[in-house]
């Protein structure tokens, strides 16, 4: 199976990969990586440096041990002679080594033939031996019998210099290697560790821009690019049911919208029903309070309508309330909002009133264009409408008591022979 090629990748920035910060992956791996190496090298280096200190020590013993024995050869016929003179020259002669203490040669009774130590005056007994001094003894023979021996100490200053130089220079090429590796294991980190911080990265850019059309790099088939499949596919279903869930969540938003269209109009005019009047008031009403403006409420309500229904049917009824819905709108401002209460009563809005003599003649409009003849089934519809007008604020403020004066103000016209308007609060004589 080919390796998956993602269709929207987020590729990760250099940048971005470098600001993983200090609490990154890589780096915390670089860290520990450069810790277990640095003390690797170092504890190598340090049994290294043990072991050529040994060495070097042992080296110098034995080439001590050479010297004595030289040495004892050389004086063995002076010693057998007791010439004491050619002993001490022989000494001098020897006593060229840089890093000599201490020679002594003596007799088999422990008497000194001759004996050198660097300085004016020979030491007639050595002091103890320093820790960085070395001593050996070689036996001086003349015919397979000892006659004597030889005392050589040497100092090991030069050897331990030389072991410190020796351990310096290996410690700063240690460092330099830690710092070569350090490089080298940071960069091998990050191109070892990028799947995983691409994942980890990707992974918060989901989460940020809830973006699930995003999908991983799968370059390797090895555990991190079996991880990226997985988190592919999570991504690719998290998807689909987020696609599900929006187509639904859009239809349950237009069905919502559908039902409160029907909820709020009435079905036989098609005009906005009680509901949506009723919230309209309310909304209206405070609007004009504090825009301190004028605003009117019209109750209206057919006249005879009753007869219609009872002389013509219900359905003719129908179609005089329709037509009569549609012939007040017509008289209306685009700003005035007319609704149908119940029965043949309805209710018109009107806001931003220059006066209460607009709303009068408005009135007088619409019970004109209602009482105009109108025919069904070839027959004259004997309606009219009856009008209460209220204001607010000068009748109400109030949205109930302002639909009850409006209310009571069409009934006051009713009262007045039908077919007419009257403002709450101006009753007739
Ligand atoms: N066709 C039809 N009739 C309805 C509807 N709703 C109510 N009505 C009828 O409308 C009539 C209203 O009666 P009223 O307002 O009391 O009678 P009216 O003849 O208009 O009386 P006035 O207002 O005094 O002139 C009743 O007969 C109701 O049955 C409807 O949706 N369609």
């Amino acid at each position: 199976m080919p390796l998956s090629a993602p269709h929207k990748l987020s590729e990760p920035s250099p940048a971005a990969s470098r600001a993983a910060g200090p609490s990154s992956l890589v780096r915390r791996l670089t860290l520990l990586n450069l810790l277990v190496l640095s003390l690797t090298m170092l504890l190598t280096f340090a049994f290294i440096a043990e072991a050529f200190w040994l060495a070097a020590r042992e080296r110098q013993q034995r080439a001590a041990e050479l010297s004595a024995m030289l040495l004892a050869n050389n004086l063995a016929p002076m010693m057998a002679f007791e010439d004491g003179a050619a002993g001490q020259a022989e000494l001098q002669a020897f006593a060229r080594r840089g890093d000599l203490r201490l020679v002594q040669v003596l007799r088999t009774d422990g008497s000194p033939f001759a004996s050198w130590a660097p300085g004016p005056a020979p030491a007639a007994a050595p002091g103890a031996l320093g820790d960085a001094e070395l001593e050996v003894w070689a036996a001086v023979q003349l015919k397979g019998e000892n006659i004597g021996s030889i005392r050589l100490r040497e100092s090991l200053q030069q050897l331990r210099q030389f072991a410190w130089q020796m351990s310096l220079m290996g410690l700063v090429l240690i460092l330099l290697a830690i710092l070569v590796a350090a490089w080298v294991l940071g960069r091998v980190q990050r191109r070892a560790l990028a799947p995983i911080v691409e994942l980890s990265q990707l992974a918060d850019r989901v989460a940020r821009q809830r973006d699930y059309g995003l999908r991983a790099a799968v370059r390797r088939r090895d555990e991190v690019g079996r991880l990226a499949e997985r988190f592919n596919a999570m991504l690719k279903r998290i998807e689909v049911w987020q696609g599900e869930l929006n187509e639904q969540l859009h239809q349950e938003q237009v069905a919502g919208q559908q039902l409160q269209q029907l909820a709020h109009r009435d079905a036989l005019t098609q005009l906005p029903n009680r509901l949506f009047f009723q919230s309209e008031l309310q909304r209206q009403v405070g609007h004009a309070v504090q825009a301190g403006e004028l605003m009117a409420l019209m109750f209206i309500d057919l006249d005879n309508f009753k007869t219609v229904n009872d002389s013509h049917g219900h359905e003719a009824g129908d179609a005089v309330l329709r037509e009569m819905a549609h012939r007040m709108a017509s008289v209306l401002r685009s700003t005035d909002l007319l609704c149908r209460l119940g029965g043949d009563e309805f209710a018109l809005l009107l806001p931003g009133l220059a006066d209460t003599a607009a709303a009068e003649h408005l009135a007088e409009r619409l019970i004109a264009a209602v009482r105009a003849p109108l025919h069904v089934q070839q027959q004259l519809m004997p309606v009219g409408a009856t009008v209460g007008l209220a204001f607010c604020p000068q009748d109400s403020s109030d949205p109930a008591e302002l639909l009850k004066l409006a209310d009571q103000a069409m009934y006051e016209a009713k009262r007045a022979g039908k077919n007419t308007y009257r403002r709450a609060g101006h009753v007739d004589e």
